[in-house]
């Protein structure tokens, strides 16, 4: 187990340091693309509901999942809201948008990802919260945009992993189309939807200028689309999927079956190609016409797999991996508990162990961005309100009124 880095850069000479963010954010895609802005340094206060009779408040992704901290804090709100503060307050009542109101005049950027029309209902667009502060950035996050016969349909990942043609992409051929295991169009979008702020308060930064920026789920994940997309517009090719997760065009580049598991190789370059023949034992494969040229080995694909198979069955995926690793373009596969288990992500400290009020050590995988060659520190997610009276004493409010506040669940 790799704990915190004793060099870690502290937060207030990170590259955000000093940017507010304000996030009127729930679930998994909004509140990841924060998680970025905040471990680069940024400040960010969620914004979450008050309880009401019907609803224990706050982000909806606290109650989700399968594991808890405590009674009520789910590890699922703890993996997209680390280091985040919590506010909580009603932003539908006027006094409670008032309070907002006076908040972003603190902030640099606010952002949101509720359903399509609700930004411009709750007037968290630039049209309204720019009059506050001219030079704010205000960024919304949807399914499929603030306007438009979709605006008002809820959007989830894996939605658009169906009517985006990730699932028809995936999985074996004949097969029913497959999700992908995780939620990765959600995880996009807020990683678009942070770099899009970013160069925003970049822009701002120089300018002044506030922007008012729109990311939708159904946008980013058709961009993922890339050359498939760019064969099928000029050259009318279709990709479809290809038996074992294989390579479009290269052989051998698919998932192989070993004594115990599954290895994937991938001999894109002929150099790697050779090197296979030489690892495996097999020097003659090199000179048989049905496999010397990429070409002979794509036409005689199902042919070469035969073969390799068979020879590739006689070893474990470790004494394989012991083989090759380093050699040539090959990966075991792993399984969850594997893959986090693994001591070479343990030794590039992967995982933090960090001291969380209801887990004294609380393990969480680091953010992938390094600084000056440094890890950045996780910290825990909030407690539900944890911030708000903090937040309301920066803002002027005396500890009376913020009582009065809470008891008219206004906070
Ligand atoms: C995810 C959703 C389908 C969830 O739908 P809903 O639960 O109906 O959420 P809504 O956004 O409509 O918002 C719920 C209500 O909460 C209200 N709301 C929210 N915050 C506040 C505060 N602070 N104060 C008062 N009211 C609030 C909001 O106005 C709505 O009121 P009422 O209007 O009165 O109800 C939708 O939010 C959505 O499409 N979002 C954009 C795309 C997205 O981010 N999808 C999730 C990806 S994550 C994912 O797929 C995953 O984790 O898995």
């Amino acid at each position: 187990m790799t704990g915190t880095s004793a060099n870690e850069p502290a937060r207030g000479a990170l590259p955000l340091a000093g940017i507010r963010v304000i996030a009127v954010e729930q679930y998994g895609a909004g509140p990841f693309g924060t998680l970025y802005l905040g471990d680069m340094g940024a400040e960010i206060i969620k914004i979450e509901p008050p309880a009401t009779e019907r609803s224990p408040g706050g982000d909806s992704a606290r109650q989700a999942g399968a594991h808890f901290l405590g009674d009520n804090e789910s590890q699922f709100f703890q993996a997209f809201n680390l280091g985040k503060k919590s506010m909580q307050l009603d932003i539908k009542s006027a006094e409670g948008r008032a309070i907002f109101h006076r908040l972003v005049g603190t902030a640099d950027a606010v952002v949101n990802n509720l359903r399509g029309d609700l930004p411009d209902k709750l007037g968290l667009t630039h049209a309204t919260l720019g009059d506050i502060k001219p030079g704010i950035i205000c960024a919304h996050l949807s399914g499929y945009g603030r306007t438009g016969e979709r605006a008002n349909w809820p959007a989830y990942d894996y939605l658009l992993q169906a009517e985006a043609g990730f699932m028809a992409l995936t999985g074996e051929p004949g097969q029913v189309p497959t999700r992908m295991g995780l939620s990765v169009v959600d995880y996009l979008t807020g990683i678009t939807t942070a770099f899009a702020m970013t160069a925003a308060l970049l822009g701002a930064a120089r300018t002044g200028k506030g922007r008012d920026i729109d990311v939708t789920l159904y946008d980013v994940a058709m961009h993922q689309l890339t050359y498939p997309a760019t064969w099928y517009l000029n050259a009318g090719e279709a990709t479809g999927r290809r038996p074992r997760s294989g390579h479009p065009s290269a052989v051998p580049c698919e998932l192989f079956p070993t004594r115990d598991g599954h290895i994937f190789i991938m001999c894109v370059q002929q150099k790697f190609w050779e090197r296979l023949c030489a690892i495996i034992e097999r020097p003659a494969w090199l000179d048989d016409p049905r496999f010397t040229t990429p070409r002979d080995r794509f036409d005689n694909r199902d042919l070469l797999v035969d073969h390799l198979d068979a020879r590739l069955g006689e070893k474990t995926t470790a004494e394989w991996m012991a083989l090759m690793q380093g050699h040539l373009p090959v990966a075991p596969v792993l399984d969850l508990a594997g893959a986090l288990d693994n001591p070479y992500f343990q030794q590039q400290g992967g995982i933090q162990t960090i001291a969380h009020p209801l887990k004294a050590d609380f393990r969480a995988v680091s953010n992938p961005i390094r600084v000056d060659g440094e890890r950045l520190a996780a910290r825990p997610a909030p407690m539900l309100g944890a911030d708000t009276k903090g937040i309301l004493n920066e803002l002027g409010y005396g500890d009376a009124e913020i009582a009065d506040l809470r008891a008219r669940k206004i906070i």
